[in-house]
């Protein structure tokens, strides 16, 4: 398997002098194509962070991005927001849809932003895969939190990215929504072979990963592969996130 997102050495420091935070610490990652990734962690060791220098949202301070082979290192920003438009999805904890625009309109946004055209064939899959048929002209506030998170993947989806950056996307939702919407992103994974990179404080969202990568204090201290939820939630008591 390729690897689609490759971090080499990659570190992030906030601030400066006494006040310098670091987040990263020479992390080096890779994702291969495909594979469904949560990325577990203390508060504050540095999740967000690296989900967003993997996404091209943050600049690192240090190291290496690679997103499908491209170095992200030394875009300046307007690369940056394009190759984020075009080759990465973003799926979020707070939905981020537009409360004027219908499903439909919410799906194809980041075509009409990139001014690309809609392939009609591809969207009819894309939303027939979230479970979305018959109700694309829904606004949001018509929709259930699962309904709207299943619109924000068809948005994630619907440009073909390389890769589908999660983070929290089940943070707000009720357990046996949060399922559904694992099980779907499961399905992606699976079924279209879509990367998929979550970070989550939940064992049993994490349980629907391949691999569950372990930060701590800005590092990778750990890899799980075929995880369970039980089997998450104890190198989680382990790393001291919930004492
Ligand atoms: N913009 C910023 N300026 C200064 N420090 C920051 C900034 N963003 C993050 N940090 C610090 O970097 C460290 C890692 O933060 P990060 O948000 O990546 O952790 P996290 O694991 O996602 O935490 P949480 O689970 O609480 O969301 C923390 O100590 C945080 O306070």
């Amino acid at each position: 398997m390729t690897d689609v997102v490759r971090l080499d050495a990659v570190s992030k420091v906030y601030g400066r002098g006494q006040g310098a935070v670091a987040a990263l610490r020479e992390v080096s990652v890779a994702i291969p194509r495909g594979s469904f990734t949560a990325v577990m962690g203390p508060s504050g060791s540095g999740k967000s962070t690296f989900l967003h220098c993997a996404a091209g949202l943050d600049v690192p301070s240090s190291g290496s991005v690679r997103l499908g082979g491209t170095e992200l290192t030394g875009m300046d920003e307007t690369r940056l927001t394009e190759l984020r438009r075009q080759r990465v999805g973003f799926v979020f904890q707070a939905f981020n849809l537009v409360p004027s625009l219908t499903v439909v309109e919410n799906v194809v946004l980041p075509l009409r932003l990139a001014g690309a055209r809609v392939d009609q064939a591809w969207l009819g899959e894309v939303v027939s895969r979230v479970g979305l048929d018959g109700r694309t002209g829904h606004l949001p506030a018509q929709l259930s939190g699962g309904q709207q998170q299943r619109v924000a993947i068809a948005r994630a989806l619907v440009t073909r990215p390389e890769v589908v950056f999660g983070d929290e996307p089940t943070g707000a939702l009720d357990t046996m929504t949060a399922r559904d919407v694992l099980t779907l992103l499961r399905e992606i994974v699976d079924g279209m072979g879509q990367t998929v990179v979550m970070v989550t404080h939940d064992p049993l969202a994490a349980s629907y990963a391949d691999t569950v990568l372990y930060l701590a204090d800005g590092r990778v201290v750990d890899a799980m592969t075929a995880p369970t939820a039980d089997r998450v939630a104890e190198r989680m008591t382990r790393l001291g996130a919930w004492v």
